[in-house]
């Protein structure tokens, strides 16, 4: 996902506060105290069902939402479908008046709390540093702006619950077939090391097993390190999944990703065949423990048998590697060779499964070889294909965008689904109704036709209980993209995304065209196959539900050849106006913008239970690569013809207003680590004034914190977020502005003048954890650069506080200094407070027990004060202290000599 998940921390962020309670201000940025109760993935399904009648009794998930669609419902069943519309297949739901109105209110009164903050500033341009006080203007202006930003596209939040049921009843047929259109499933994959395969494999098995008519999904996985191991999975996991899928649809299995279902506790049992149900599930679990073996043992298997051939064959030299079948691996050998290298080899597509008959084909009875009885189930599976497109090292790669405009362009040979949906290799399907759950919003009769794509949220498994580095994003994903929803919809985030093919390439939306689609000048824009250009026109027939892939014919494999080779998108707009978009660290936010911006309109879907799941960095390091991707990416964004502020009139002006913000939050970081450094100058001096009056200027600042904070506290309520998802937003925000964000800045400061800028590196992944140290990865330490601003910031604050305590002790001060200096200690403690996950991430293992860090924080400030008490004895043994206050615009006169 994009820059998003920060984006929301920048926003809010701020307003017009001053230096050192400026951060204070920042952080009451959102939320409160309220134990929300977890309403944020809740969704009023039994609602949603059936047209008027509220079914069942509200859950408390849901008792600040309200339906506002009523008025088309009734229409829709007046109606009553004669005139051939299509149903309304989700209910829409608003957040009550009894939330909505005083959120909107308190955004009102704070914006009016800001203005005149900043008009009595300008009149009073007083403080102990004049250039402190113009750098604290500036930085109050962009927080006091991103704030606004940020808090205008949340203003309408909108929640949409799609109908399964009544998409069941009009699609489904009696007779077991099925109208529901078309769906390709892409899944990418890099490394089989880095990202573990069992994942990938787990994924691909959640994809095969989804409650979606068969003969009308298709599974393409693209392998962008053409490495044989993935081919080989794949066969295995193809066998596998021959057993699991009709062992999902007899018992009625969720999650269907084997590696989730056998970790967690069974579920009341839903399936057809109690009675069978304890054994079948017995001998899935051995079937699956085999298969992870089968899976290890790969990497030893392939390099034995490439040995075997490469003996046989006599070759000296190069030794190639083998497929099973006896003919050499076209991708990445073991022992790299010329054209046969990571980055160096032809494409490949092999189809590991056919297309299924369109008939349902039942199994077979139990029998002595296997023991599970199919005889009344179905054991079609989907269409399943493997890809890597041709590398060469001269040609730019494009990364996960490029591997997916190569798996646009093969599908639409093969299967040309109207609908696709993706996925990171990591991230699995959760709840098997997730496919007909996007669809539900593709095919409504409102704003169906004009929806490019169904964001779902990204939810994670891996992640630690207290969710030490925020990767579960929670307020992103339940607070601003429901924000979104209420516009022109959400951003897309990478991944668990439904799109409209034909969106993807570059058509208009029907609202923007005057009739249907048309392709002209297609081969400067689609490039030279012919294939691929006549596949368009059928791809936006979005209620075609017969998938009928071509024979593979030699020349359908050249074909697929050719759109798979470096060359084929030369000249063309893929890249640009066509597909996913390039030259840029993150495809996801400029790719979602481009449809917004072409006029589309996105949905936002969630679902219980949470429709797909995926793993998470939850290593400190890679956590920040992470973010220093998505935010080097944003500003890219910002910085390119892309800038939201340059699209045309088919961008809903607040829409426009949210990517914006989204774009441009890390500049906020400059600012901020001014702010957070500021307590430098405490370390030499006893006191100085950002602002004068001081009192008046305090009373400002209790304000507008005070309002950030009821409003952050109306946003959890209705958003469902617990205190402490608001908290990490909070702490990781301040983390990422501090250690990641300047760097990104750097980064397209030296991009803009022509150097590189921030490249897309994979995120490792956990390895599947022992279960003695499940979250060791939280406690391993990696050095990085990054690392080092946030590192001075607190140590800065350290010896702030330290300083302050030896000066109170021994500096004479009066009563009115103390009480200033106090308003400096609680600005440096919450800084501590903030970058607390970061200390504890620098400590290692250590921060197994988090109080440690509390007593090493107390030891330093201790000997900071000793240190400062002796240099203080000393100075006033040689010259007598003296403090000479300086009567305004001047800066400091006296260091202490
Ligand atoms: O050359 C490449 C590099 C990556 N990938 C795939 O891209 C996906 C995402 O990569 P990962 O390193 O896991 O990125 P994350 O930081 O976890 O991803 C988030 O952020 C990315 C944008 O920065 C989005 O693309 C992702 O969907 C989103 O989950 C993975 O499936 C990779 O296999 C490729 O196919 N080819
Ligand atoms: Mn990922």
């Amino acid at each position: 996902m994009g820059s998003l998940a920060a984006a929301n921390g920048a926003g809010h962020a701020s307003n017009g506060a001053g230096v050192a309670d400026q951060a204070l201000a920042l952080e009451n940025g959102t939320g409160n105290g309220h134990k929300a109760s977890d309403a944020n993935r809740a969704t009023p399904v039994q609602q949603a069902n059936g047209s008027s009648k509220a079914a069942g009794k509200v859950s408390p998930k849901d008792k600040y939402w309200v339906a506002v669609d009523e008025g088309e419902m009734a229409a829709a069943i007046a109606d009553g479908g004669e005139d051939g519309r299509r149903p309304l297949l989700y209910r829409t739901f608003k957040v009550k008046g009894i939330l909505l109105h005083p959120y909107r209110l308190l955004s009102l009164i704070r914006l009016v709390a800001i203005v005149l903050f900043f008009v009595w500033r300008v009149r009073h341009p007083y403080a102990d540093g004049m250039w402190l006080w113009w750098i604290s203007m500036v930085g109050d202006l962009w927080f006091g702006v991103t704030w606004l930003l940020n808090q205008v596209a949340k203003l309408n939040p909108v929640k949409r619950v799609p109908n399964l049921a009544l998409l069941q009843q009009q699609f489904d047929l009696p007779d077991g077939n099925s109208n529901l259109p078309c769906l390709d499933v892409f899944i990418n994959t890099v490394d089989p090391i880095n990202e573990p395969m069992i994942y990938t494999m787990n994924s691909i098995i959640s994809i095969l097993a989804a409650d979606y008519p068969v003969d009308k999904h298709a599974c393409y996985l693209s392998d962008d390190g053409g490495s044989i191991i993935h081919y080989d999975g794949l066969l295995e996991t193809a066998k596998f999944a021959a057993l699991w899928v009709p062992f999902c649809r007899k018992h009625s299995i969720e999650p269907r990703a084997p590696e989730s279902y056998f970790s967690l506790n069974t579920r009341p049992y839903t399936g057809n065949a109690p009675q069978d149900f304890v054994n079948d599930r017995r001998h899935m679990c051995r079937e699956y423990d085999e298969f992870k073996e089968r899976l290890d043992a790969l990497f030893t298997l392939i390099p034995k048998r490439s040995d075997v051939y490469n003996h046989a064959a006599g070759k000296e030299g190069a030794k190639a590697t083998w497929m099973a079948d006896g003919t050499q691996w076209p991708g990445t050998w073991i022992d790299p060779a010329e054209n046969h290298k990571k980055g160096q080899h032809a494409g490949i597509v092999k189809v590991l499964l056919k297309h299924p008959s369109y008939e349902p084909e039942l199994g077979l009875g139990a029998s002595t070889n296997s023991p599970l009885d199919f005889s009344a189930v179905d054991v079609r599976l989907p269409m399943l294909v493997y890809i890597s497109r041709e590398k060469s090292p001269s040609c730019d790669h494009q990364k996960k965008a490029g591997a997916m405009n190569v798996q646009l362009r093969v599908s639409a040979l093969l299967t040309n689904a109207p609908f696709i949906i993706n996925f990171d290799g990591d991230h699995y399907v959760n709840n098997s109704k997730a496919f007909r759950a996007g669809i539900c919003f593709m095919l409504d009769r409102r704003e169906g036709d004009n929806t490019a794509f169904v964001q779902f949220p990204q939810r994670f498994d891996d992640v630690d209980p207290t969710d030490r580095y925020c990767n579960h994003n929670r307020v992103f994903f339940d607070a601003t993209l429901l924000g979104l929803n209420g516009i022109q919809g959400p951003s897309y985030v990478g991944t668990g995304c439904m799109f409209r093919r034909v969106a993807l390439y570059g058509v208009d939306p029907p609202r923007w065209r005057p009739d249907d689609v048309k392709i002209v000048d297609s081969s400067s824009k689609f490039g030279s196959s012919e294939s691929f250009i006549s596949s368009i026109l059928p791809a936006a027939d979005q209620e075609r539900s017969i998938m009928s892939p071509p024979a593979l014919e030699e020349s359908v494999m050249a074909d697929l050849a050719h759109v798979m080779t470096c060359a084929y998108e030369d000249g063309t707009e893929w890249g640009r106006e066509v597909g996913w978009v390039y030259n840029i660290a993150t495809e996801d936010v400029v790719t979602g913008f481009r449809l917004h911006r072409n006029g589309w309109r996105s949905m936002y879907c969630r679902m219980e239970p949470d429709a797909f799941a995926g793993t998470a960095p939850i290593n400190l390091t890679e956590r920040l690569y992470q973010i220093l991707r998505w935010s080097g990416g944003s500003l890219e964004m910002f910085f390119s013809h892309n800038c939201p502020l340059l699209a045309g009139r088919r961008l809903h002006p607040m829409q426009r207003i949210a990517y914006a913000n989204m774009t441009a939050y890390p500049v906020s970081s400059v600012f901020l680590v001014f702010y957070l450094l500021f307590p430098v100058i405490w370390i030499f001096r006893g006191q100085f004034y950002i602002q004068k009056p001081f009192p008046t200027y305090v009373l400002y600042l209790v304000i507008v914190i005070a309002l950030t904070e009821l409003i952050g506290m109306v946003e959890i309520k209705w958003a469902g977020l617990t205190l402490l998802d608001w908290i990490r937003n909070e702490q990781f925000y301040i983390i990422g502005a501090t250690a990641v964000y300047p760097t990104a800045v750097f980064h397209i400061v030296l991009k803009l003048f022509g150097l590189k800028g921030v490249s897309f590196k994979l995120t490792a992944k956990q390895v599947a954890s022992s279960t003695s140290d499940k979250f060791a990865e939280l406690y391993a330490v990696q050095w990085a650069p990054m690392l080092i601003p946030t590192m001075v910031v607190i140590a800065v604050n350290v010896c702030a506080i330290g300083a302050s305590i030896g000066k109170a002790v021994v500096g004479g001060w009066s009563l009115m200094q103390m009480a200033d200096a106090g308003l400096g200690l609680v600005f440096n403690a919450w800084i501590l407070v903030l970058i607390y996950p970061f200390a504890l991430g620098m400590i290692g293992r250590w921060s197994k027990r988090p109080y440690i860090l509390f007593i090493l924080f107390v030891i330093a400030f201790i000997l900071i004060a000793l240190v400062d008490i002796a240099i203080q004895a000393m100075r006033s043994g040689i010259v007598r202290f003296h403090f000479k206050s300086s009567g305004g615009a001047t800066f400091p006169t006296s260091w202490g000599l």
